[in-house]
């Protein structure tokens, strides 16, 4: 013989209030939802008829309960049976169990909610399709009445009564209830009263008008706190969604949540609602209502269907699209949200690879070429050839830019990562570290007759450049006005520098640093000397020993103040000895 699941009443209420629900505060909402879903069933069966929500909270009642009423379809004895008294039974659905499009409730367990705040259920009802009136009690233990009562009302309708629980009863007064009803029901297109007063607004705060922008910025700070850069005005017909999205003005943090405030068939779902938007739009926040849309079983979040996932594709491509006809049509507006955002749009791109396109497309870089996005540096140059140290893209740009290199600025934050997922996302052929030993190997030797002129002052060069672990290599180079390059292994200068460490640190630290270090055996710098610029070629011409040594160590200090590197008390020593001697000269002459 086949049994029916028993059901304890108060487990279910304990589940829905530590686990489904946030917040008692949810009752009031579903109390709307299901008055504005009997309106709406009646006017299917009455097309015209009457439309309205009345609230009488505790103080108005006068006895501590709260009513709710409403002229909708209303429900017959035998309804009350299979809809009110068993959980999970819902008029919502159609025949193969598909939520019906025109109602707000589809589980049939929002009425047990009110259990939240309340010891005890009342409703009265007359059905639209006839019948008696009907009264149906039920309390939280579980146990319900029905009794036909053709004098407990006469217009047709419902009035739900709550009698609230020990410690609830504020949950029930005007204050508190206007406020949530207010919250949640402002927008649904029927009248919701609370005593004499209204509380819904017919129009959507989005619709548009002439002061369009003055009513979204005042919304903006209102609803989200901030002024924002841009307001953009969403419409995508085909989900029913209206809405406007708000650009941050300041930094966000791209892990933040996001958080949007959401209206189902204009009942509101949250404000700090999650998913709406690509990840990658972690700076906008957007006010919508959407009537396809659908909502988790709590109405705190939104369902992960395909219509969500169709949305917010097509928010995205709302987004992209006017980031990109910003960047072309008010550069300096673009810049501006440019230098608040582009950090934490760089950290999502390495994720993102719809945002990583976006970067592409979007924000400029700092190259050879003046300051351009990396997809006009990649049409002009293939490869994106990059430094991933800012120093370095300073010392070795104009070098580069001489001879007809494109080189990128990759030394900001994110920029050699981002470098390195284009190249997993494009092929190793989409960008490339450019070491500085690379672009010297671009160089020229010079003509073997002035190499052969400069052999001895290259070697009096060499003498001064010992002493900083440097060799003196002569080639052929632009720019002309550059008298020399400073090349620097970086293996190489991390044993140096360790070298140096170990030689004046503690045994023990000395012996634990040179484990990391192998043995050096060839200098770790190279002064690259230019053959083409005067200066270098008159070394040969000194015949004042003392003053070519000076000339060499000034170079060399000269090139490695432009390489940016950190002067150590032996270059800062070199610095002064040749500036110093130099001026020492010059002023006595
Ligand atoms: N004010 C009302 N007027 C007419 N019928 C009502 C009213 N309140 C509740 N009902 C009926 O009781 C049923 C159960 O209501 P309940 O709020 O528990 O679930 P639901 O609204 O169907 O779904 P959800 O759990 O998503 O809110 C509804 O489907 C509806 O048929």
């Amino acid at each position: 013989m086949s049994r029916s699941f028993g059901v304890d009443l108060r487990g279910i209420i304990e589940l829905l209030s530590q686990h489904l629900y946030s917040s008692p505060r949810v009752y009031i909402r579903e109390l709307l939802q299901n008055a504005m879903d009997a309106i709406t069933a009646r006017d299917g069966v009455q097309p015209g008829g009457p439309a309205w929500i009345a609230i009488e909270p505790a103080e108005r009642t006068g006895d501590g309960t709260l009513r709710i009423s409403d002229s909708g379809v209303g429900l017959t004895e035998d309804e009350v049976h299979t809809l009110l008294s068993t959980l999970g039974r819902t008029s919502k659905r159609d025949e193969l169990g598909f939520a019906r499009q025109d109602f707000l409730g589809q589980f049939g367990v929002g009425l047990l909610s009110c259990f939240l705040v309340a010891d005890e259920i009342r409703l009265v009802s007359r059905s639209a399709k006839g019948g008696p009136a009907v009264r149906w009690t039920a309390d939280a233990s579980g146990t319900y009445e029905v009794v036909a009562d053709e004098s407990a009302r006469a217009q047709v309708g419902t009035t739900v009564t709550l009698v609230p629980r020990k410690d609830a009863e504020h949950w029930l007064q005007h204050d508190m209830v206007a406020a949530l009803a207010r919250e949640f029901g402002e927008l649904l297109p029927v009248d919701v009263r609370i005593g004499d007063s209204l509380l819904t607004q017919p129009a959507l705060p989005w619709e548009r008008g002439t002061d369009f922008t003055e009513r979204m910025t005042a919304y903006c700070e209102r609803t989200f706190g901030f002024r924002p850069f841009e307001i953009l005005p969403l419409d995508i017909p085909a989900a029913g969604l209206t809405g406007a999205a708000f650009v941050m003005p300041d930094a966000a943090h791209p892990g933040a949540r996001q958080a949007h405030r959401i209206y189902l068939k204009r009942m509101l779902v949250g404000d700090s609602v999650e998913g709406l938007l690509p990840d990658w739009a972690y700076f906008v926040r957007c006010a919508v209502n959407s009537s396809a849309l659908r909502p988790t079983a709590s109405r705190e979040s939104l369902y992960q269907d395909e219509t969500l996932l169709a949305i917010r594709d097509e928010l995205g491509t709302v987004l992209k699209d006017w980031l990109v006809r910003l960047g072309a049509t008010e550069p300096e507006r673009a810049a501006a949200l440019l230098a608040k955002h582009q950090l934490g749009m760089k950290s999502v791109a390495l994720v993102d690879d719809e945002l990583l396109r976006l970067v592409e497309h979007w924000l400029p870089f700092e190259t050879t070429d003046g300051n351009v996005t990396l997809r006009q540096f990649r049409r002009r140059h293939n490869t994106i050839l990059f430094t991933s140290d800012v120093d370095e893209f300073r010392q070795l740009a104009p070098v580069a830019q001489a001879q007809g290199l494109g080189l990128l600025n990759a030394g900001y934050a994110y920029d050699a990562e981002l470098m390195r997922r284009l190249t997993e996302v494009d092929g190793s052929a989409a960008t490339r570290r450019v070491m500085p030993s690379e672009l010297f190997a671009t160089m020229d030797r010079p003509d073997p007759v002035v190499e052969a002129q400069l052999r001895s002052s290259l070697k009096l060069a060499q003498e001064v450049l010992d002493r900083h672990d440097c060799e003196a290599v002569p080639r052929e180079f632009d720019p002309v006005s550059l008298p020399a390059l400073l090349i620097t292994d970086a293996d190489r200068e991390r044993q140096r520098d360790t070298a140096e460490i170990g030689s004046q640190s503690d045994p023990l630290w000395a012996e634990l640093l040179g484990q990391l270090a192998e043995p050096t055996s060839s200098a770790s710098q190279q002064l690259v000397l230019n053959t083409r610029n005067p200066l270098v070629q008159r070394l040969s011409e000194l015949g004042d020993k003392t003053l070519a040594e000076l000339t060499v160590e000034s170079l060399y200090v000269h090139a490695l103040l432009q390489s940016r590197r950190p002067m150590r008390p032996k270059d800062t020593a070199a610095l002064n000895r040749s500036f110093l001697d130099l001026l020492d000269r010059a002023v006595r002459r």
